[in-house]
């Protein structure tokens, strides 16, 4: 083991506190330091990188927004492919699926009692995160599910995407993979909108098109600016079957967010699809005060073991569906309706 210098030590041991402290702040949204104890914390590890560069790793918050564009992105395969997922747009549409998934069961076994996990379904765009020896290596566009762009640079501009896992146990686990969705909170949405309505720039129509116009900038500088946000909902250890780190979705988003991920937390764990409709209903009305756009309800059999019973059809998990919302025209203004007198 080479000495470390007392340099290194430094170094090291700011990367920890810094990425503790954006952990706590972005994730759990219970800051643990001072802004500026954070910037002081964080100018001096720049000052040590720039002093000794060979000290500077890639998962140092100082690396997380490159210096110049990229001149394009290059496509590359998924190493677990992405699915979509099938729609239903009301409760009936809800119970239909309940029987598709309970008679592609039986015989062999159609429990009674089934668990499922109710997640609001972030309106953003997915993406898929590779992390090598616990820090990230890509991230990638969901593109065709199969193959993506390499948006590796624009994605370590987002800060609540961790550059290092918080190790939970997976200290020897090589490759893990992480999907998730990334958004535009509304207020910055309406920001950047005003922004653009001064520069005389075309609109952003909503905060999906924002998140998509933002991931494809190939200046990671404009995209840092930007303040995307990422909640994740998947994680997989590619060679080890999902079950074997957690056995259930409720414990596999406890576990994403013991990493380091957001999560949304407005998640619910339900005991029957009477209970996933009653959170389909509150959410209906809710998510019009949500901070972030929503365009329904992903439905997921809790266990693992069912899910990998169910397995997947040509595009779609047999497991999980898209409760949609009625999709929402754009609020009538007052001054547009005529009114006939
Ligand atoms: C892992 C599975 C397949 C069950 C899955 N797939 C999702 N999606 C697939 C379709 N997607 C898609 N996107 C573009 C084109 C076609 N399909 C967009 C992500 C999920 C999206 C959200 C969300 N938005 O909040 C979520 N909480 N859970 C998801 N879970």
């Amino acid at each position: 083991m080479i000495q470390m210098t007392s340099e290194a030590k430094r170094v090291e041991e700011l990367r920890r506190l810094l990425q503790q402290a954006s952990y706590a702040y972005y994730v759990l949204d219970a800051p643990v330091m001072e802004d500026t104890v954070y910037d002081r914390l964080y100018r001096e590890l720049q000052e040590l990188e720039t002093k000794y560069p060979d000290l500077v790793t890639p998962d140092s918050p100082t690396q997380r927004v490159g210096e110049r564009p990229a001149t394009h992105f290059t496509s590359v395969r998924h190493n677990i492919p992405l699915y979509s997922l099938e729609n239903a747009f009301n409760v009936e549409e809800l119970q239909g699926w309940e029987q598709r998934w309970r008679r592609h069961l039986t015989p062999q076994y159609s429990p009674v009692e089934v668990d499922y996990v109710a997640e609001l379904k972030i309106d953003g765009a997915a993406l898929a995160l590779t992390y090598q020896n616990g820090v990230l290596v890509r991230g990638a566009t969901r593109g065709d599910g199969v193959m993506g762009e390499d948006i590796t640079q624009n994605v370590r501009t987002i800060r609540s995407i961790p550059l290092r896992l918080n190790f939970d146990g997976l200290e020897n686990i090589e490759k893990v993979e992480v999907r998730g969705e990334v958004f535009l909170p509304l207020e910055v949405f309406k920001q950047i909108n005003e922004k653009r309505q001064k520069a005389g720039e075309q609109l952003f129509a909503n905060p999906r098109n924002a998140v998509a116009g933002t991931l494809r900038q190939l200046d990671s500088r404009i995209v840092a600016q930007r303040q995307l946000d990422f909640f994740a909902y998947t994680l997989h250890i590619p060679g080890m079957d999902d079950a074997s780190i957690a056995n259930t979705q409720w414990e596999a988003l406890e576990l994403l967010q013991r990493l380091g991920f957001r999560v949304d937390t407005n998640h619910r764990l339900c005991h029957s699809i009477r209970e996933v409709a009653e959170y389909y209903q509150y959410w209906d009305t809710e998510r019009l005060n949500s901070p972030y756009m929503t365009d329904g309800v992903v439905v997921k059999l809790n266990t693992f073991k069912l899910q990998e019973q169910l397995g997947f059809t040509q595009k779609f998990p047999r497991w999980a569906i898209a409760l949609k919302y009625a999709a929402e025209e754009a609020p009538t203004r007052v001054e547009n309706i005529t009114v006939n007198v």
